[in-house]
């Protein structure tokens, strides 16, 4: 008897998951012919970015699924896509929400 996976089979999102994702996100921007979301987030300086980046950074590890992401002085970019889909799937939306709950902690 194989044994059951723990890992939950990532799918990609279609059109109408997609719309009603967005819109249960704030601020977040469907990009890349859909298949991405984008937000830029601005602190009050560096280091309450770089907190935000450290938060983000821990969890996209523990759930395996990692933003592309740039960060000039107190401003942080971030594009969210499943790469093993090629396009938008529930941990992006997972891993949103966590980013703007950390980003309301830190002010941003
Ligand atoms: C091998 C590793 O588990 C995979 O490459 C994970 C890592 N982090 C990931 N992050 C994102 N954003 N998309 C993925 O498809 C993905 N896959």
């Amino acid at each position: 008897m194989p044994a059951a996976s723990s890992e939950a089979a990532v799918v990609r999102l279609n059109a109408q998951e997609r719309h009603e994702a967005l819109a249960s996100l704030g601020g977040w921007d469907l990009v890349a012919n859909g298949q991405a979301i984008r937000k830029t987030f601005t602190f009050g300086c560096f280091s309450r970015a770089w907190g935000f980046m450290s938060r983000v950074a821990l969890e996209s590890e523990r759930m395996n699924h990692h933003p592309e992401w740039s960060n000039v002085w107190n401003r942080v970019d971030i594009l969210l896509t499943t790469h093993d889909v090629g396009g938008l799937s529930g941990n992006d939306v997972r891993l949103a929400r966590f980013i703007d709950r950390c980003a309301l902690d830190a002010g941003g």
